[in-house]
């Protein structure tokens, strides 16, 4: 079963759509990474999948049922941006205000992860670090034991240590349950030791949905003089290029294996930060299961 899965699904703010024509789905049991720039849709997107805002267009649907269905809320997490917590809250009193508002609350999971994490328990939120607020929060959210756990920028305002502390404690909670995590950034190098499914929204629409490691099998970065780059794109399906007087570089989807080329071609995989940003760099370009991406 899909944990995620939206058809069409549109959302706009008074006449501008923030989410347009998105298809997609996530499997149960993957982590999540989706990516995309400022404005792109991802907290919309986000927002609809756990029902807080209603689709203009289309349908979303979580762990089977329509989002923001009575039945589903027990068993999804949300962490919205902020990070909210009640600064003149406790640590045990948000957990407190956690147990009463969840009805699958595990509030030994919540204890021993703060244990564990060196945070006290007696002391008010607002008085706790950055680092320190993200775990609290994010303790919470796992405590509720969700199917599905929804993160907004989870590591955003963090500094190297606690994004990496932060992303550790995540992995090691994820392997414990199985449950499916979404989590969105802009950094895509926080992600890559990390999630397996791979969404790219850009401009409002989808462009790039799938496991991270067929995406990336099936592209290569291809370097060769630039006098037979115009051949080469032509047999090739390119999603970005970079060319000088005398060399160019072509990223390109193979779908799979490794093209033909001339001997004065080198190809090598890519990373994938380098295949988002390619398709960040490309809006017209897309990966995807299903039909390309529609022209506006
Ligand atoms: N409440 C709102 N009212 C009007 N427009 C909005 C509202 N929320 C978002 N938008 C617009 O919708 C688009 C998508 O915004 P969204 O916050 O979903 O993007 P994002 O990818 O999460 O961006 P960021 O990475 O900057 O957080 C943007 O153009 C934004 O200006």
């Amino acid at each position: 079963m899909n944990a995620l899965a939206t058809t069409g699904l549109g959302k706009r703010y008074r006449r501008n759509w923030a989410l347009k024509d998105c298809s997609l789905s996530v499997p149960e049991g993957r982590v999540v990474a989706l990516v995309g720039p400022n404005g792109a849709g991802k907290t919309t997107l986000l927002h609809l999948a756990v029902g807080l805002l209603a689709p203009d267009h289309g349908d979303v649907t979580v762990l089977g049922a329509p989002a923001g269905a009575t039945g589903t809320m027990p068993r999804v997490a949300f962490l919205a941006q902020d990070k909210p917590l009640y600064d003149s809250f406790t640590v045990a009193e948000m957990l407190r205000f956690g147990a009463r508002m969840n009805p699958r609350w595990d509030q030994d999971l919540a204890t021993r992860r703060l244990a564990a994490l060196d945070i006290p328990l007696d002391r008010k939120a607002g008085k706790l670090s950055g680092g320190q607020q993200a775990q609290v929060a994010l303790t919470i959210a796992l405590a509720k034991r969700p199917e599905l756990l929804v993160l907004d920028e989870p590591l955003a305002n963090l500094d190297p240590l606690a994004r990496h502390e932060v992303m550790r404690g995540l992995m090691s909670a994820v392997a414990e349950s199985g449950m499916t995590v979404m989590l969105s950034s802009h950094v895509v190098s926080d992600l890559v030791d990390t999630c397996d499914w791979l969404v790219v929204l850009n401009g409002g629409r989808v462009q790039v949905c799938g496991d991270i490691e067929e995406l990336l099998a099936g592209h290569r970065l291809l370097t060769g003089p630039a006098e037979q780059a115009d051949g080469v794109a032509a047999r090739l399906s390119v999603v970005d290029q970079n060319r000088t007087d005398r060399q160019a570089t072509l990223l390109v989807r193979t779908g799979s294996g490794r093209p033909a080329l001339d001997p004065r071609w080198t190809d090598r995989g890519v990373s994938l930060e380098e295949m988002v940003l390619a398709y960040l760099r490309r809006p017209d370009n897309a990966a995807l299961p299903r039909p390309a991406l529609a022209k506006a």
